[in-house]
């Protein structure tokens, strides 16, 4: 297949028999006269991770604000569950199981845990709190999400980068969402801790969500991604399986092959230059 076959879902798709929880199909979306996104498509299917790759302001951030309910596209549609749907806020979109963890994870650092984990949705009989019954929930999410906690009521802020995100996902996951889309969720983690949030990726598919992961890292995409949607500015130009594609290929088309190539090409010249001058 050749590299730069453009946009469009791939011909053969052996995921096709899985339902599709959401769907954008071309769409597009313009600010002020700039256009962000045009003719996108992106599937994300239960028990499926669907990763968007690309540069600094490729659309990912757009995209993310159309399947969040944050943005309507201006053209193209979105389709849920099989039904065309207009999102009215990002609220309506969490009502169908849509939820979106963002870069800033909406935790309250002070709190503990297991607040946290309910943040207002706390479950109460006359009145009162039930604080031990959330902070038995929270352990037990948690856990089945690969993370032993050893306080629920250690503040959320003294947890590591990575296992704040998996509360962040777990909540949403415990909460009812089907579709997960993270926003750059390693894009601050080293690679111990980006292997905590990964793992919990690849859990929250074998519980049948779908996960969309957005992200700038062809190796972390490589890693939990069945399917691989590249966009550069503002068009999706390349959509690959997993069975399509090679890790190596993977890095090469989010660089832009014809740009690395050249890169590399100006690098070894200068090399060469350089080594040239130095030579006695
Ligand atoms: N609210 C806005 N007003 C004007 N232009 C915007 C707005 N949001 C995005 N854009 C433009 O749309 C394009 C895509 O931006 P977007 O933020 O979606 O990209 P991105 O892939 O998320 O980038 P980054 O990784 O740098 O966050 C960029 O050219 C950006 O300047």
């Amino acid at each position: 297949m050749s590299a730069g076959r453009r946009s469009g879902l791939p011909a053969a798709d052996p995921a096709a028999g899985a339902p599709a929880i959401i769907e954008a199909r071309g769409v597009g979306k313009r600010f002020d006269g700039v256009r962000a996104l045009s003719g996108v498509d992106c599937v994300v299917r239960a028990g499926e991770v669907t990763a968007v790759l690309g540069d600094n302001g490729a659309g990912k951030s757009t995209l993310i604000g159309l399947l969040s309910g944050m943005h309507a596209p201006d053209s193209g549609e979105l389709v849920v569950d099989g039904e065309v749907t207009r999102f009215a806020s990002p609220r309506d979109a969490r009502a169908r199981g849509i939820a979106t963890v963002h870069q800033d994870l909406a935790l309250a650092p002070l709190m503990p845990v297991w607040r946290n984990f309910f943040l207002g949705a706390e479950p109460t009989r006359r009145g009162l709190l039930r604080a031990a019954e959330c902070r038995r929930v929270a352990v037990a999410e948690l856990a089945r999400f690969g993370i032993e906690l050893r306080d629920p009521d250690q503040p959320v802020g003294t947890l590591s980068g990575g296992e704040r995100q998996c509360v962040a996902i777990a909540r949403a996951a415990y909460f009812g969402a089907r579709a997960l889309i993270l926003d750059e969720p390693t894009a601050a983690l080293g690679v111990h801790q980006s292997g905590i949030v990964l793992r919990q990726i690849v859990r929250a598919r074998e519980r049948g969500l779908g996960v969309v992961l957005i992200t700038h890292n062809p190796a972390h995409a490589y890693a939990v991604g069945d399917r691989f949607v590249l966009l550069r500015r503002g068009e999706t130009f390349a959509h690959r399986l997993r069975d399509e594609v090679t890790p190596e290929e993977l890095a090469k088309l989010m660089a832009g092959g014809a740009e690395l190539d050249e890169l590399y090409r100006e690098v070894s010249e200068l090399r060469a230059d350089r080594a040239g001058r130095m030579a006695p």
